[in-house]
């Protein structure tokens, strides 16, 4: 479990001197998608900091949103509402309503059994727990449904072949998740997420520690799940939300200042400050 109650590391984003190309035309019938979340009049403040601001957002279902914006904009605070994790804390609080499937996610009466299985989330350095790949995934399932031993295997196997890490690893689900790849713990932790079949995957900077191989296999993974997910990623990687994502946000101290397709936000953004971060004018 991430520890909010102590600042974040401060990261530098990836500055381009020139616009982003994107890597191939974007997504037909983007824009016809049911919202999945519906984020309204949502503010946070750290005790007397106001890190969010009065932000409105949709997240259309079954495709990618991307978060970008210079460091300490917001951008992993607004992805981690969406799954509640601040309610942890005192003296962290949302005000506004944060609809998932039209009921407001940060309702104290929205149970928070109900949100982990709907919401999953993975975290910029992979966290295997100290035990087997096997155990990895049938653990988080354990403390939400009673299965055979017979349906625990067909669901590992299923959440291991969704991360696709299935056929690297079928034969050794007994050793310790600690002996995978770097890559190949994150796509462990992916499949962990996916195991309880939520409908939403959170992945905050899911790449910044992979070498490029690996951060192409998970870009590649993304572009799999999104057709049984709704998928929101944070990346300082201004060509990796280019390539992944349907839909992106540009955040700036606590606003969202711009939101739309990838497309027209990275070819002709209406917002100066959205083209001075895109073409690396400041960050
Ligand atoms: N636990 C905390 N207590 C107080 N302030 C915090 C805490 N966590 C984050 N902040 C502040 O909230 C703001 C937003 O932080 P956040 O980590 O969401 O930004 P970010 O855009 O994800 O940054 P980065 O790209 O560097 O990860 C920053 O000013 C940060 O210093």
């Amino acid at each position: 479990m991430t520890d909010l109650s102590t600042p974040f590391e401060p990261r530098t984003p990836v500055m381009n001197e020139a616009r982003i190309a994107l890597a191939t035309p974007r997504r037909e019938a983007a824009a016809d998608a049911p919202v999945k979340l519906s984020v309204r009049g949502l503010d946070f403040h750290y005790g007397d900091f106001h890190a969010l601001k009065s932000i409105d957002l949709d997240i259309p279902e079954k495709r990618v949103t991307a978060l970008i914006g210079p460091s300490g904009c917001g951008k992993s605070t607004l992805l981690r509402i969406f799954n509640r994790i601040y309610a942890l804390y005192p003296k962290l609080t949302a005000t506004g309503q944060v609809l998932l499937d039209g009921e407001n996610i940060l309702s104290p009466k929205y149970p928070m059994n109900r949100l982990r299985s709907k919401v999953g989330m993975v975290f910029q350095k992979p966290v295997p727990f100290p035990m087997t790949i096997f155990e990895n995934v049938a653990y988080a399932i354990r403390h939400h449904e009673k299965l055979s031993k017979s349906e625990m295997n067909d669901r590992v196997e299923e959440a291991l072949r969704q991360g696709a890490l299935w056929d690297e690893v079928k034969d050794k689900l007994g050793q310790s998740a600690l002996g995978l790849s770097g890559g190949q713990q994150q796509r462990l932790c992916i499949a962990r997420a996916v195991a309880l079949r939520p409908d939403v995957l959170l992945l905050d900077e899911p790449t910044s520690a992979l070498d490029p191989i690996s951060t192409s296999r998970i870009e590649q993974l993304v572009e799999e799940l999104k057709v049984n997910y709704t998928i929101a990623i944070v990346t300082h990687n201004m060509q990796q939300a280019a390539r992944v994502s349907d839909f992106t946000g540009f955040m700036y101290l606590g606003d969202l200042i711009e939101h739309g397709a990838t497309d027209q936000i990275f070819s002709a953004p209406t917002k100066q400050q959205t083209e001075d971060y895109i073409t690396g004018r400041f960050g």
